[in-house]
């Protein structure tokens, strides 16, 4: 029997041929790439990948060798995909009007816009991002804050997209998709809930208790101590402290910020009644000009893909052959569609960098839908 020094040689022997010849194969993409660039033809020809899949795991001769080949050629014809992504990318060919870069923002200027109500914690992440003395509005919903932006209403809105407790703000991820509008900036700030009631009011007073459906959540400990009271879902934390003024109910009591309180004339009947002393949300700063700062560093991406097994995992590729760092993904039913699903993707990057360019120029092609949501 052979020594493993002398069966090392023979695989040295036969890895050179596989190099050589890898080499020769990518010299003939590069080819095949120009000859696209020329004629306008996409890169990813599915079809010829289906039957050049087919044919060379034919030639190998056993089931495992098959499965091999096959996998073996999936990652070689994925290769030869990323050159001529790189070369469409020299050739300036990126497919979409480009995101124009921006020095910085002018917040002096700007007219911004918040969901809920005077005191909302919306309010004070634009307070946080443009400064205290910015000039803003508010409106009831999400909803009309992203339609504010795409009438031109306002120039930019404070949306939350994240909390560190009750996690992503789902109905912002569809509205995201719904609207052609793009993020720009972000903020986190901290979430602290007070039970408030109107001046006067005793916590033995209380029946019923009004917030948003995810600040109940967030202070569930407390609310569970007194399980008879009622707990009522309404649109803002903000609205629901605006709501308890209105009705001079001694009664009634909002879960809302500390300021919201003061702000509607409210007594704190407890501080601090989050479950989770760290609780925070993270809000996205929304406009509806294609822009991106200079010195952005984050870049989030929708995009749909195929019902069929491995596509995430290819389409992952391109993040990490550009060297690219994934730092969310979720997941978001697509209506009409059951079981199937819409990718939501940060990964850090600025759209200058060729590294970003090309991984764009490749998830573009190989999903379905793909959109640039912002750089920020
Ligand atoms: C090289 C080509 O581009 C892509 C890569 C392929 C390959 O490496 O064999 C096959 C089909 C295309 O998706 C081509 O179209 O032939």
């Amino acid at each position: 029997m052979a020594s493993l020094e002398e069966l090392r040689l023979q695989l040295d022997e036969i890895d050179d041929q596989m190099v050589r010849l890898y080499e020769e194969r990518m010299k003939v993409c590069a080819q095949v790439g120009e000859y696209k660039i020329k004629n306008g033809k996409k890169v990813l020809d599915r079809q010829r990948e289906k039957n050049k899949l087919q044919a060379v795991s034919e030639k190998a001769s056993s089931e495992f060798n098959k499965k091999g080949v096959r996998e073996l050629y999936e990652q070689l014809m994925s290769m030869s995909r990323k050159l001529q992504y790189q070369q469409l990318v020299k050739a300036g060919a990126l497919g979409r009007l480009p995101f124009i870069e921006m020095e910085s923002l002018d917040a002096k200027n700007a007219r911004i816009v918040f969901p809920g109500t005077e005191g909302a914690y919306s309010q004070a992440a634009t307070k946080d991002y443009f400064g205290e003395n910015c000039n803003s509005f508010y409106v009831r919903t999400f909803r009309e804050a992203m339609e504010a932006i795409e009438d031109g209403a306002a120039d930019y809105a404070v949306l939350p997209i994240e909390n560190s407790t009750a996690g992503s703000v789902d109905e912002m991820y569809d509205l995201l998709v719904e609207f052609e509008n793009y993020i720009v900036g972000e903020t986190i700030i901290p979430i602290i809930h007070t039970l408030s009631g109107v001046p006067g009011a005793k916590l033995t007073d209380i029946e019923r208790v009004y917030s948003k459906g995810v600040a109940l959540m967030q202070a569930s400990h407390f609310l569970d101590d007194h399980s008879d009271w009622q707990q009522i879902s309404v649109a803002n934390t903000a609205i629901a402290a605006r709501k308890i003024r209105d009705d001079k109910d001694q009664a009634q009591a909002a879960v809302c910020s500390a300021y919201a309180a003061e702000v509607h004339g409210l007594e704190i009947l407890e501080e601090n009644i989050n479950d989770d002393q760290t609780n925070c949300t993270r809000f996205i700063v929304v406009t509806n000009q294609k822009v991106f700062l200079k010195h952005a560093q984050k870049i989030s991406i929708c995009l749909e893909l195929p019902h069929e097994s491995g596509s995430l995992y290819r389409l992952l590729s391109h993040f990490i052959y550009n060297d690219l760092n994934m730092t969310r993904i979720e997941s978001r039913p697509i209506e009409g569609k059951n079981w199937e699903y819409r990718f939501f993707i940060d990964f850090e990057g600025n759209m200058a960098d060729p590294a970003v360019k090309n991984a764009i120029r490749g998830l573009r092609e190989e999903s379905r839908n793909m959109r640039i949501l912002g750089n920020y």
